[in-house]
């Protein structure tokens, strides 16, 4: 039970958006979606004995002892009334979120893992899992509705959290998940095209991501990326801190590679060398960005690198499997054409010169169309092989993706691609006929996800055990 301005005097007993969770004594907003209108599901919330209600279109009629509420945002309104229902959680933890294209899973496991390592009890809000500690918590979104997060901010601060680290998606800022709520600092990855079916221009997501720095309070930080194009656009309405990490530009926290192998990052940060257990470059500025975090919120340097040596991948992120007849497989969740160019330009770094390089990708279904051809392109270039397969189709036809993505490798380099749509045949093929001896294969795409989506139905599907099982 708890009070919410929407509502002065009434004691409210939780809060809704989706009507089949709506009861007595709870408060039903009606939020107008992308799939149906929320406002559209009143006379079923009033069935159910719900008779608080917040809207942006009056009703024309307004059952007797229904409260209705009218606002200009619902969204904007439920995140307020979340954040107040669970008595601002947000504000009494140093909460870090990050946005990005690329990066964020990774970033936000290893600050929660180094903070854990630092002697910090800390929460953990990503696309893989939500942690509360070492309480694991299902993750269904990369960051979750207003309500929900409010709600495990919440739990995070009974279990006595200090800290809180969290991915804060695109979607999540326009559709105002992370509204009221109060970050102490904030990070910028980098920005490359994706999800452009959801926000239509590549303006309209930078905006978005933008949308995130613009909010920040004046106690915050900003720590962005100076290395990616768009990295100070970031910084420029923003009323937090600002500084800047990378390893070309000037910034506060610079470093420089001094040897990327298979073994790990050789890093120089603030004249210190330090080993990493991560591979490539573009882990060198997830380490750097977490670096830069982890002094922000007050730790010591030292203490910091230390800790970062001990640190290991994300799950499903450059995950390696070693195979029979030395064939190597890496699982790896690139699913952008910015990150495949990134692993394969990593693997093609790491690699000797007589291994040959096997990629397995597909692109998933109701998503952005537009990266189909070019990551099939970039699998192309960057490999020897090349097995279109599926990721998650989910309503759409596999062999029409595949059509798409085959569009854009050149006929040059058509006689290395090959075509198989089930995604378990798929990496068969590429262990046991493609591969030779000492060959790497890179699963690409799905990283730590254990389903396939297909036509609305999840089935068990996990790359790393069929990688396992190809390899036996
Ligand atoms: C496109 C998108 O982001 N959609 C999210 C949005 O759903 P929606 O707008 O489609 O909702 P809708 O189904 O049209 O329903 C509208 C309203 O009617 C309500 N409703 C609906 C049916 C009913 O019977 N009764 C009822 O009251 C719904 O609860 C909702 O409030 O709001 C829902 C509730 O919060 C989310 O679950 C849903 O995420 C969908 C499942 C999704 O797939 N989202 C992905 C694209 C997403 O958010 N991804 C980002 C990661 C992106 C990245 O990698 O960077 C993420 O943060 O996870
Ligand atoms: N800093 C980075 N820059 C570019 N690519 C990266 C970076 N970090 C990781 N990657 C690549 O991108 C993939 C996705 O990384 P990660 O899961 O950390 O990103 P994310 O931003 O959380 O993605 P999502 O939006 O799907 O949740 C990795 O598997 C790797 O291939
Ligand atoms: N967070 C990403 C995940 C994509 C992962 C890929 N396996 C797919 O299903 O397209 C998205 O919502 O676009
Ligand atoms: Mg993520």
């Amino acid at each position: 039970m708890a009070q919410i301005t929407l509502f002065p005097g009434i004691e409210v007993e939780n809060l809704c958006f989706d009507s089949r969770k709506a009861t007595s004594g709870a408060v039903f907003f009606a939020i107008p979606g992308t799939q149906v209108d929320g406002h559209s599901f009143l006379t079923q919330v009033y069935e159910q004995g719900c008779q608080h209600w917040v809207v942006e279109k009056m009703p024309e009629l307004i059952p007797a002892g229904v409260t209705c509420v009218q606002v200009a945002d619902s969204n904007a309104a439920l995140a307020e009334a979340a954040a107040e229902f669970y008595d601002h959680p947000s504000k009494k933890l140093k909460l870090v979120g990050i946005t990005g294209t690329n990066g964020k899973t990774t970033t936000v496991t290893l600050l929660f893992e180094l903070f854990k390592r630092l002697g910090h009890r800390c929460g953990l809000i990503s696309t893989v899992v939500n942690k509360i500690e070492d309480k694991i918590i299902p993750s269904t979104h990369t960051t979750p509705d207003a309500l929900s997060l409010n709600a495990l901010l919440a739990d995070m601060v009974s279990a006595g959290c200090s800290h809180a680290f969290m991915e804060v998606s695109s979607h999540a800022v326009v559709q105002k998940r992370i509204h009221g709520v109060q970050f102490s600092g904030a990070i910028f990855s980098n920005i490359t095209r994706d999800h452009l079916d959801f926000h239509e221009t590549f303006d309209e997501y930078i905006k978005a991501k933008k949308g995130f720095f613009d909010a920040l309070p004046a106690s915050a930080f900003a720590l962005t990326n100076v290395d990616d194009k768009r990295g100070m656009v970031m910084l420029q309405n923003t009323a937090a801190k600002k500084y800047g990490f990378g390893l070309l530009n000037a910034a506060d926290f610079k470093a420089k590679i001094i040897s990327n192998g298979v073994g790990g990052l050789q890093l120089e940060i603030d004249h210190q060398q330090v080993h990493a257990q991560l591979i490539g470059t573009f882990n060198a500025y997830n380490l750097l960005g977490i670096y830069g975090a982890a002094l922000l919120l007050g730790e010591e340097s030292h203490e910091v690198l230390i800790q970062i040596s001990a640190l290991k991948t994300a799950p499903g992120r450059f995950e390696q499997l070693a195979g029979s007849n030395h064939k190597m497989g890496i699982v790896d969740y690139a699913h952008t054409p910015d990150a495949l160019e990134n692993v394969l330009k990593t693997i093609q770094t790491i690699k000797d010169k007589s291994q040959r390089v096997i990629t397995v990708v597909g692109c998933g279904g109701n998503r952005d169309t537009g990266k189909r051809p070019i990551m099939a392109e970039l699998a192309a270039k960057y490999s020897d092989c090349v097995v279109l397969t599926s990721d998650n189709p989910r309503k759409e036809d596999p062999e029409v993706i595949l059509d798409q993505m085959e569009a854009g490798v050149p006929a040059t380099l058509k006689s290395k691609v090959h075509r198989v749509a089930d995604r378990k045949e798929g990496i068969f093929f590429a262990v046991q006929q493609l591969a030779g001896a000492g060959d790497i294969i890179l699963v690409a795409g799905k990283g730590h996800e254990n389903y396939q989506e297909i036509n609305g139905v999840k089935y068990d599907f996990d790359d790393k055990l069929v990688l396992g099982e190809a390899f036996s």
